[in-house]
């Protein structure tokens, strides 16, 4: 839409670059010599950014972006995705979802001993991790003793590879409604989405596999699963990323990003403060739309979340914000 020819001469007056939703507004306007109805911005125009729960602290700066975005396409798009509770919903039923961890944590693979460990430490880790007047910096040691402590109660499990898919299975872990259509069309469009996420990597894909698809133009960074030749969880490999440090594993994967340098726009999404750093490793970045999902402790993290996202959606367990912006690039 942001491409048709017709409106091109009228945007350009608008904004000196062809930003198609407002150019057709001014054209209608110019041709009919009526002034333009209220809404002639994108944002809008959009209904899905009417809702009350859709919090945007710049408007002009969403409205430039979004132009931009469209304006450039899909060729240099390029999305860059949390996973637990970003793609996956935060409740389902009434009930908080499982995050990734969590899927094998309340399985019956662990035993009731070692779920006592891991729900103390959860009890005592996860407030730090949501903590609104902590820095970044301050929370970083508690993850990491976090995650340390938590895989290895899990390697005491005596885990094993073939039981993940039914412990999925037996989860309430679901994905937000609309990730499946966005999937799909993302690789439709060939448009390459970068899934980054402080879970685990072997149960995330199980859960996309699960219910949706895991298609060509995504890839996963995450903590995976090591198993032995018999198939038993033995550790994890590589160093554990947790929920602050998404930018040093930005930049261990910046081959990834190498490869996609042509893709200079960003849609970026994620559900904590920590998600703002999953794109440190884009080279040449031009342009960066952050969609931060606030599912959790949201007064008191409001006014912050608007400060760092974009666009913040509160306690929203759809994609239909995403997905209405990507279809209009796409
Ligand atoms: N033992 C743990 C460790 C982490 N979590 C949660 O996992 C999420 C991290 O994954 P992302 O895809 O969001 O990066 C985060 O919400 C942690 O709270 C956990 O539940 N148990
Ligand atoms: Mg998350």
């Amino acid at each position: 839409m942001a491409r048709t020819s017709g409106w091109n001469t009228t945007a350009a007056i608008v904004t000196g670059a062809a930003c198609a939703l407002a150019g057709a507004a001014l054209a209608g306007y110019l041709l009919s010599g009526r002034r333009p109805k209220k809404r002639t911005k994108i944002i809008e125009m959009m209904d899905e950014l009417q809702k009350e729960n859709v919090h945007i602290r710049d408007p002009e700066r969403v409205e430039k972006l979004l132009c931009q975005l469209i304006q450039d396409g899909k060729s240099k798009l390029q999305v860059i995705t949390d996973f637990d509770y970003t793609i996956t919903r935060w409740a389902y039923k009434g009930t908080r979802v499982a995050a990734s961890f969590n899927v094998l944590e309340n399985s019956s693979l662990v035993p009731e001993s070692k779920k006592q460990i891991l729900d103390e430490l959860r009890d005592t880790y996860y407030p730090i991790e949501i903590n609104a007047k902590m820095t970044i910096e301050e929370k970083i040691p508690f993850m990491m003793e976090w995650y340390t402590k938590g895989t290895g109660v899990l390697v005491e499990c005596g885990l094993k590879q073939s039981d993940l898919s039914l412990a999925v299975k037996e989860s309430n872990a679901r994905m937000r409604d609309g990730c499946d259509w966005q999937f799909h069309t993302l690789h439709e469009h060939s448009v390459p989405m970068l899934i980054f996420s402080a879970g685990i990597g072997d149960i995330l894909e199980e859960i996309i596999k699960q219910h949706s698809q895991m298609y060509a133009n995504m890839r996963v960074v995450s903590n995976y699963m090591d198993f032995n030749h018999d198939g038993m969880l033995v550790g994890f490999k590589g160093d554990l990323v947790h929920t602050y440090n998404k930018n040093e594993g930005a930049l261990r994967n910046s081959d990834y990003f190498t490869t996609l340098k042509e893709r200079r726009n960003i849609i970026l999404m994620g559900d904590s403060m920590g998600d703002l750093r999953m794109a440190d490793g884009v080279p040449n970045m031009q342009h960066i739309l952050k969609i931060g999902f606030l599912n959790d402790n949201i007064e008191e993290r409001l006014e912050k979340y608007k400060e760092a996202y974009d666009i913040v959606l509160v306690s929203d367990d759809t994609m239909d914000v995403p997905n209405a912006i990507m279809k209009k690039i796409l």
